[in-house]
């Protein structure tokens, strides 16, 4: 794998002048196994509030299984997770949702025979709070829930350049297109961190180029903290603030895109040469 960001085909304005905040997410010590198989050892790493986190690795490094404990789907073993100067304990998928956290998916899950509208209304579920009588009535809080929840869609649909598919069923949009509605039903839940699991996995040239301004422009406008996973190199490089890179469930390397271009670890670990 090359870790030449020129070798990517992408035109792409590099994340400067953007400010990270405090620490939102601190991953401590985690270990996860699954049996015999140590999918992460020992890892400590943390995600800053407003910057764009990549985690990359080589195949079976343990970069799905640590954006499943990020996402609270898988809990370690060992270690600790704080999310905004608390301490996690295991959760359920819907209370780390409440908790603000959203996330796309490797292969896309949206459901086929439904609108780009109506999956990413399916984004907001999780925010409604009116009971479930007023909300059958379509009467009182339910009422109110309801338009503010359509406002916020309506605005993702524009944000997202999507306005000509709102109606059209996501089994038959092209892949670049049904990615963009996965990423605009994650922000529909307003995320505080959004996980973005190989976002341009599949892509052709355009399509990255389309996904990578989309990233950048919601960081940029939404302020929406993210970490992703990606294998294109030359993505990663011009998306990110700062890369974790792990092997074999280890971390070998954390630190800017160019600190970890020139880390030996990371350069053995792809077996690649670095070219300037
Ligand atoms: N559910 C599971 N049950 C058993 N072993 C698993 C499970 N999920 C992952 N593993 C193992 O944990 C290790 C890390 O896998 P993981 O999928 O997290 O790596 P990865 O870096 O995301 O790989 P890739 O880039 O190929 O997707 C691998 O050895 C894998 O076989």
């Amino acid at each position: 794998m090359d870790l030449n960001p020129a070798a990517a085909a992408q035109d792409v304005t590099p994340p400067v002048g953007r400010q990270s905040g405090p620490v939102i997410m601190d991953l401590k010590n985690i270990t996860l196994r699954f049996g015999g198989v140590v999918a992460i050892k020992d890892i400590s790493f943390d995600i800053r509030e407003g910057e764009i986190r990549a985690i990359i690795g080589p195949n079976g490094a343990g970069k799905s299984s640590m954006l499943n404990v990020i996402s609270g789907f898988y809990v370690p073993q060992q270690g600790e997770i704080w999310f905004d100067g608390h301490k996690r304990g295991p959760m359920k998928p819907y209370q780390v949702a409440r908790l603000g956290i959203a996330r796309t998916f490797q292969n896309i899950a949206l459901f086929d025979g439904m609108s780009v509208l109506d999956n990413i209304m399916t984004g907001r579920l999780n925010m409604m709070t009116a009971p479930l009588w007023s909300q059958a009535l379509w009467w009182g809080r339910a009422e109110r829930e309801e338009v503010e929840n359509r406002e916020e869609v309506e605005r993702i649909i524009d944000f997202l350049e999507i306005q000509n598919i709102r109606k059209t069923p996501v089994g038959r949009l092209p892949y670049g297109l049904k990615k963009r509605v996965e990423l605009a039903r994650a922000l529909a839940a307003q995320p505080r961190i959004l996980l973005l699991d190989e976002p341009m996995a599949g892509m052709n040239v355009e399509e990255k180029e389309d996904m990578c301004r989309f990233i950048l422009d919601v960081n940029d406008e939404f302020g929406t903290t993210i970490a992703l996973i990606e294998h294109d190199m030359g993505v990663v490089m011009d998306l990110s603030d700062r890369v974790v890179v792990m092997d074999y469930g280890r971390k070998i390397g954390d630190g800017t895109p160019d600190e970890v271009r020139a880390n030996p670890d990371v350069i053995s670990a792809y077996l690649g040469v670095v070219q300037e």
